[in-house]
């Protein structure tokens, strides 16, 4: 394995040499296999807590490898995680002494997949997070554009060195005005004018194509960065959502994305030319005159110093400011995405209050970055000039012992005024690539979590043949964000294949929660789920959703044409023929609704079918998982009343939809749990009872019968309610 993914978790009790042999077999034939020799030869210092012992590991990859390591010792154990290596930069590990208790406590949280870990997490990753890391994983991104970028730099080289080489030139012809005369000079005089506008034009020319090709290679990384981002976002388990707000991941996705680009290309381009700048124009200061330039650079010392000290601050105020972002732009897409309660609440103007107090929060950070930025600017303006006149003081003394000509003294403040702009540019480069680091940080950590399954994956078994046999055996379940209120404890709950299993219940049994478990949303903490005898978790998840349809009480329907909606089922949507489209929603009784519609199927349903009525979205998802065609149908139907006519086209449907499938059903009707060929029970936190209706019913103090009564009373109530 020369490239791809190395996965290893290991918990090691002892040295350096014992991490080096349990390293060698993982990385054997690779081109990491020096990874572990240089483990074993490395000094393994003690470690205290949060002492970084970082460990910089030769080899060069011709792929990328990644990989997550845990290490640990008893009493002060070692912990870290990471291992990535981008081809061809050097693969290095941190390790950052902590308990070995909670390395240990991690690695189990984490096995779970309890996002309760993930603030452990995370925190771990911030400690971790040095700016050389950063860095690295700038540089990756940029990877990809190396050409274009080493083309933008070339020209850079070009334009710099022709701006570089102005200020020495028009000193020769200042030296030369100020001592020759006559036609012959005028003549020589023209002809260098006109040499050195050939050149300005060449170094303008370069200049330009360094801005495109820049610009072109940012638009580029924040592409592939959001792309990535993206992906890894909806390939996290659902507890991950849970736990996060999907403002937050908004403002990821646009905002961060768009800084961290930003700080590979514009502020690389910028910050490449003012080091260029600023030390040609140092060596050409020392060339005019050497004892003129050892007096003006005595100023950058002190204003390097103030701009690393900046930088860092400005660190820590961008990741701040980023945060406040994320959580007012959390607020307002929540907001807006639920304006019909906001608005039959008229809860307007406390929700404007709201994300007033967000955007002042906002607005108190960027005050401070304004305040720094002021502050640091006008110092460096300040030093610029300074230097400005401290080369009129030493070089006008210089010029009277005539140590210095004119033109060089010319020459001179010229270089004085290009490094003197380039340190500047120096410093606002440094304070943006900080900025940068700020956002990419909360990008490493969102890009680095482990996803819970990958598209193209091949590993994980497929059935050739599926016939839908389910069974749930001895399932215990907590949601991640509520360990400590299980929903399940040794649940068992066998479906034949091609059977109906209605599944009632009081409300917050966990009917719904048993659906998710099934389409591996959440996975069982002990216990399995099987399909056909097979471990749900040894499938591939991916091929697992292909198979299974699902209807739930509100079904979600995407901003697009009811065509596209429908189509939406399908494994690959564009090959679906409208005549399939129009077939399915036949069957699913929605055909003449929409045909009604003035542009038919072609009717955008709005943002989450805010357009269509309960009844018409439940028959448009029905012809979705028509055309789906799964062997396994998971619906949860409506509990809000539809009216009587809405309700007998919606049961035709499903009728038509469950037929010839295995289907678990969370029934809220009496029809449904009268056509099932079962009925499950849920309560206490298990299957309290199971079996045909009749069967159930016989026994008058069953959970069933005194389910179905408590569900009459509550009707005959409602309807004497009514009519009184
Ligand atoms: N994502 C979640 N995170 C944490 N707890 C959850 C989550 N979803 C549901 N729960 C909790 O799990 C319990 C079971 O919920 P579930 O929706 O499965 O019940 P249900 O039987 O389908 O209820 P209903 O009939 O009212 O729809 C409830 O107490 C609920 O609060």
């Amino acid at each position: 394995m020369s490239s791809g993914i190395l996965v290893g978790s290991a918990i090691w009790q002892d040295s350096s040499r014992r991490v080096a042999h349990r390293l060698t077999p993982l990385l054997r034939g690779t081109r990491f296999a020096s990874v572990a020799a240089s483990l074993g030869a490395h000094p393994w210092p003690a470690p205290g807590p949060r002492t970084p012992l970082r460990l910089r590991i030769g080899g060069r990859a011709a792929g990328s490898v990644s990989g997550v390591l845990s290490v640990s010792r008893p009493g002060a154990g070692l912990q870290w995680h990471r291992l990535t290596a981008p081809s061809p930069f050097w693969l290095s590990a941190c390790f950052y002494g902590t308990s070995a208790r909670q390395a240990l406590a991690g690695q189990q949280e984490q096995k779970k997949g309890d996002v309760r870990s993930q603030p452990a997490v995370q925190a771990s990753a911030k400690i971790s997070r040095l700016p050389s890391d950063d860095l690295r994983r700038i540089l990756r991104l940029a990877y990809p554009e190396r050409w274009r970028l080493a083309a933008s730099v070339s020209f850079l080289l070009v334009s710099s060195t022709v701006t570089m080489s102005a200020p020495f030139f028009l000193g020769r012809v200042i030296d030369s005005i100020s001592t020759s005369s006559g036609t012959e000079f005028n003549a020589s005089l023209t002809s260098l004018c006109a040499m050195l506008t050939g050149v300005f034009l060449m170094g303008a020319a370069a200049n330009a194509a360094r801005v495109y090709l820049m610009q072109i290679s940012g638009a580029q990384i924040v592409r592939n960065l959001r792309e990535s981002l993206f992906s890894s976002i909806l390939r996290q388990e659902l507890g991950f959502f849970d736990a996060t707000r999907t403002g937050e991941l908004v403002n990821r996705l646009s905002a961060d994305t768009t800084l961290v680009g930003r700080s590979v290309t514009d502020n690389l381009s910028d910050g490449l030319r003012a080091v260029a700048q600023a030390t040609a124009g140092v060596g050409m200061m020392f060339y005019v005159s050497p004892s003129l330039a050892s007096f003006v650079l005595m100023i950058v010392p002190p204003v390097a110093l103030l701009a690393v000290v900046y930088g860092r601050y400005l660190r820590s105020l961008s990741k701040r400011t980023q945060d406040a972002l994320a959580d007012a732009t959390q607020l307002a897409e929540e907001r807006i995405g639920n304006l019909r309660t906001v608005r039959a609440f008229g809860k307007e103007l406390a929700e404007v209050e709201k994300y007033g107090e967000k955007v002042e929060h906002v607005l108190h950070l960027l005050r401070k970055d304004a305040l720094m930025r002021g502050g640091f600017f006008g110092m460096t303006g300040l030093s610029g000039n300074l230097m400005i006149l401290m080369v009129l003081y030493k070089g006008g003394l210089l010029m009277g012992s005539e140590n210095l000509t004119m033109g060089e003294l010319s020459a001179f403040l010229m270089y004085s005024f290009w490094v003197g702009v380039s340190v500047a540019g120096l410093s606002s480069f440094y304070s943006e690539l900080m900025k940068g680091f700020g956002a990419g940080s909360r990008l490493w950590e969102l890009l680095d979590r482990k996803p819970e399954f990958s598209i193209n994956e091949g590993v994980e078994l497929r059935l050739e043949q599926l016939r839908g046999e389910l069974e749930f055996r001895d399932v215990s379940f907590a949601y991640p964000t509520r360990r400590d209120a299980p929903i399940f404890q040794h649940l068992d709950l066998a479906v034949p294949a091609g059977s109906v299993m209605a599944v009632v219940g009081s409300s917050g049994t966990g009917k719904s929660t048993l659906v998710s478990l099934l389409l591996r949303l959440y996975d069982t903490d002990s216990g399995s789920i099987t399909i056909d005898g097979h471990d749900i978790r040894d499938l591939s998840p991916y091929w697992l959703r292909k198979h299974i349809g699902t209807v739930s009480q509100e079904p979600v329907l995407f901003s697009c044409s009811v065509a596209e909606n429908i189509a939406y089922g399908a494994p690959d949507p564009s090959l679906v023929t409208a005549e399939e489209i129009h077939q399915a929603a036949r069957m699913a009784n929605a055909h003449d609704f929409v045909q009604d519609f003035p542009l038919g199927f072609d009717t955008v349903v709005g943002e989450k079918g805010v357009l269509l009525s309960g009844g018409q979205k439940q028959r448009i998802a029905i012809a979705r998982a028509l055309l789906k065609n799964p062997k396994i149908l998971l619906l949860d139907e409506a509990t809000s009343a539809l009216d009587s006519e809405n309700e007998l086209l919606v049961q035709e449907a499903l009728e038509r939809l469950m037929h010839g499938r295995t289907v678990l059903i969370i029934a809220h009707r009496l029809s449904t749990i009268q056509s099932a060929d079962a009925v499950a029970v849920l309560g206490q936190r298990r299957v309290l009872e199971c079996g045909p209706r009749v069967q159930l019913l016989a026994d008058p103090h069953g959970h069933f019968s005194r389910l179905m009564e408590r569900q009459a009373l509550l009707q005959n109530g409602h309807k004497q309610a009514l009519y009184e």
